[in-house]
């Protein structure tokens, strides 16, 4: 009994492997990721980090089933053991009200602006048949949880009465009504102001703690995505290019694309380098070379790199794409 309970304890929430997505554009499809392998365990937040266009995005939406129509797939997106590729309507339509919840840039574009917000918390538990009383105790429970005053003030008002960052809370709250195993951050601050942003952050990492809840947390801020991440993913141009602890990933990156972002990151601690930004611009995975994506922009860049495409090795505590990993660089 107990072996099964640690084995169902050890699956991950989330299990993306040899994932590759081609949008609609002429009859071959547009690549957009490639191979991507990614895993969220019960109370783990992993990050997602990548510059624009990268495609973690799109990633993210696979988790949902919420792929562009006529998106083609190859791979397994697991959610709790089951493919999302291969779900009909009604198990995604189960999935996304009970199993996921996503949390979107912009909490605006997220909520009604003419329904209150108790309405907004309770429609999903009213929906899944909890009784009105039922629900409206869960509704508060849950401002309350994350961060708002007056909770009880709070389910009369309108969106358009909250702060970006208040809605932010309320939307995360919505976000846990179900219980879900994982949460989807998409950009979840970028909207936001500096000082909001640390305060969601720190509400994101808080939660998932308390409440074991899965966190894939997308952004392009490395920085950011280390206060609140155990474990991040680098993506470059539609493939994972490097994985590992957060500590190990500061520390040590292995890939040239990972120090880079490090390196063009602002700080004002005394005595930080200035930021130095990775020359020339992103590709996307349909405008890649046939090596390495990076090596056009790498300064350790040798002929290898742009013949030969580079796949996930093990380096240290997680895995870096890249031909000289191993020689130990200084990057
Ligand atoms: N609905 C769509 N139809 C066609 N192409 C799309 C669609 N959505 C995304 N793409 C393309 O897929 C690639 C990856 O986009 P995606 O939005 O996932 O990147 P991202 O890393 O999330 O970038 P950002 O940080 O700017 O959101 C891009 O080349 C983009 O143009």
């Amino acid at each position: 009994m107990n072996g099964v309970k640690e084995q169902r304890d050890t699956t991950p929430v989330l299990d993306i492997d040899g994932l590759d997505v081609r949008l609609p554009e002429d009859r071959a499809g547009r690549p957009i990721l490639d191979g991507i392998g990614l895993r969220v365990r019960a109370g783990e937040s992993v990050g997602l980090v990548g510059e624009s266009g990268s495609g973690k995005s799109v990633a993210c939406r696979s988790v949902l089933g919420l792929l562009p129509a006529g998106a083609r797939t190859s791979g397994r997106v697991r959610v709790g053991g089951r493919d999302v590729l291969a779900m009909n309507r009604t198990e995604l339509a189960a999935l996304r009200a009970r199993q996921v919840a996503m949390v979107y840039q912009d909490p605006r574009a997220s909520v009604n602006p003419l329904r209150r917000v108790g309405d907004f918390l309770t429609e999903g538990l009213r929906a899944s048949g909890t009784p009105a009383a039922t629900a409206t105790a869960r509704a508060l429970e849950l401002l309350d949880a994350v961060g708002i005053r007056d909770p009880r003030g709070a389910l009369r008002r309108r969106p358009h009465e909250f702060s970006g960052g208040m809605l932010q809370r309320v939307v995360i709250a919505a976000a846990l009504a179900a219980e879900p195993a994982l949460i989807v951050a998409d950009e979840p601050t970028t909207a936001l102001d500096v000082t909001t942003q640390a305060e969601i952050v720190a509400l994101l990492g808080r939660l998932r703690a308390e409440r074991g809840t899965g966190l894939l947390f997308v952004t392009h801020d490395l920085e950011l995505a280390a206060s609140v991440c155990d474990r991040v993913y680098v993506m470059y141009a539609g493939r994972i290019v490097e994985t590992r602890g957060t500590d190990e990933l500061f520390d040590r990156p292995r890939h040239p694309y990972t120090a880079g972002l490090l390196a063009c990151t602002p700080s004002i601690a005394a005595g930080a380098p200035a930021p130095r930004p990775i020359p020339g611009r992103p590709v996307s995975l349909a405008e890649s070379p046939p090596g390495c994506a990076f090596a056009a922009r790498c300064a350790h860049a040798v002929p290898r790199c742009s013949e030969e495409k580079p796949v996930l090795t093990r380096h240290g505590d997680g895995l870096a794409a890249c031909h000289r990993a191993a020689e130990g660089i200084t990057l």
